[in-house]
């Protein structure tokens, strides 16, 4: 079997060898590349942008109607083209390669990735005057109040539909004085803009302690206090509950979350789809009435106000 060779003139920092594996044997492939000191190995649709494609995306919250692509392409980054060709010149022989392809060894070049990433993101604007802005930027001049973020593991910088309506609603709908809970807190962000909107006290909760540690990170860097930690740290009545999870777990939640809510205060849900209002509705039904409050790019955000007899 033949290797194309690398494009000329390329300044190589590793060699990537690509692969076209049928479902089957992608676990074999890439365990052998690991075996054989690949660097990384990523597994890609082969048939992406062709007739061909299927999407394995389920309904949020649920699995994917299938485990893998019909046919992968699978990438493995080796220090020397050496080790590439080597890698190809073994896998060919083996049983399991029966089926598969080897597409090209090709150099990749090194990339100033942190710069990469920060050209992604942008100052974003939630109303004139609140900003998430990035470290690496300074905030503009009609910013009176500003978030400074910068993208990490756990989720919200702002740049998220459901993220940027929360934000909204906190921004326009007032927060001061109240006892804010924020469930699903990710990086803290709807926390952070509660404590800087003159909330009196924030709570920020998760299931991911990941989360909880960028949530106090986050906070100390805006210099703003709240209590962050796992769920069960969050102890009601609230004022405002904030929580941008998904529709599947915010109908579990729905008795939970409801009772955190004091006589008189708000309900605030995000990662709801247009089409699941209804389902969202009939799960709040019991405790509070849920209206759409907010659209954007085919999410809605939902707010009750719980009675005080509910
Ligand atoms: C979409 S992110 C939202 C992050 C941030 N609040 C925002 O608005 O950008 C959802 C977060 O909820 C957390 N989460 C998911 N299910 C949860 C649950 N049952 N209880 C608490 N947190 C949960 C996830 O770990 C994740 O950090």
């Amino acid at each position: 079997m033949s290797v194309p060779e690398p494009t000329a003139g390329a300044a190589a920092r590793w060699f990537e060898l690509v692969l076209r594996v049928p479902e089957p044997r992608v676990e074999d492939v890439c365990d052998a590349l690991e075996a054989l000191d690949a660097l990384s190995v990523s597994v890609e649709d082969a048939d992406a942008d062709t007739p061909a494609e299927r999407a394995l995306f389920g309904e949020p919250g649920l699995p994917p109607p299938a485990a893998g692509w019909q046919h992968s392409r699978v990438v493995a980054l080796f220090d020397t083209e050496a080790q590439a060709r080597e890698a190809a010149a073994l896998l060919a022989p083996q049983d399991f390669f029966a089926e598969c392809a080897v597409l090209g060894v090709r150099p990749v070049a090194d990339t100033d990735w942190v710069r990469l990433t920060q050209t992604q993101f942008d100052p974003v604007p939630i109303t004139p005057a609140f900003w998430i802005v990035p470290s690496w930027h300074e905030p503009p001049a009609q910013a009176r109040t500003v978030i400074r973020l910068d993208p990490g593991l756990a989720f919200g910088t702002g740049t998220h539909p459901t993220t940027h309506m929360c934000l909204r609603w906190i921004a326009t709908h007032g927060v001061t004085g109240c006892r804010v809970l924020d469930y699903g807190c990710g990086s803290g962000i709807l926390a952070i803009a509660a404590a800087k909107h003159g909330a009196a006290a924030v709570d920020a909760v998760d299931i991911d302690p990941a989360a909880v540690q960028a949530t106090e990170a986050n906070a100390a860097a805006n210099g703003v206090t709240l209590r962050a930690g796992l769920p069960e740290r969050a102890q009601g009545p609230y004022d405002v509950v904030l929580a941008n999870i998904l529709a599947t777990p915010l109908k579990v939640l729905a008795p939970l979350l409801s009772s955190l809510v004091a006589p008189g205060g708000h309900l605030v849900l995000a990662g709801i789809l247009q089409r699941q209002a209804d389902e969202l509705r009939d799960a709040y039904a019991p405790w509070l009435a849920l209206q759409v409050h907010d659209a954007l790019d085919g999410w809605i955000l939902m707010t009750g106000t719980r009675t005080a007899a509910a």
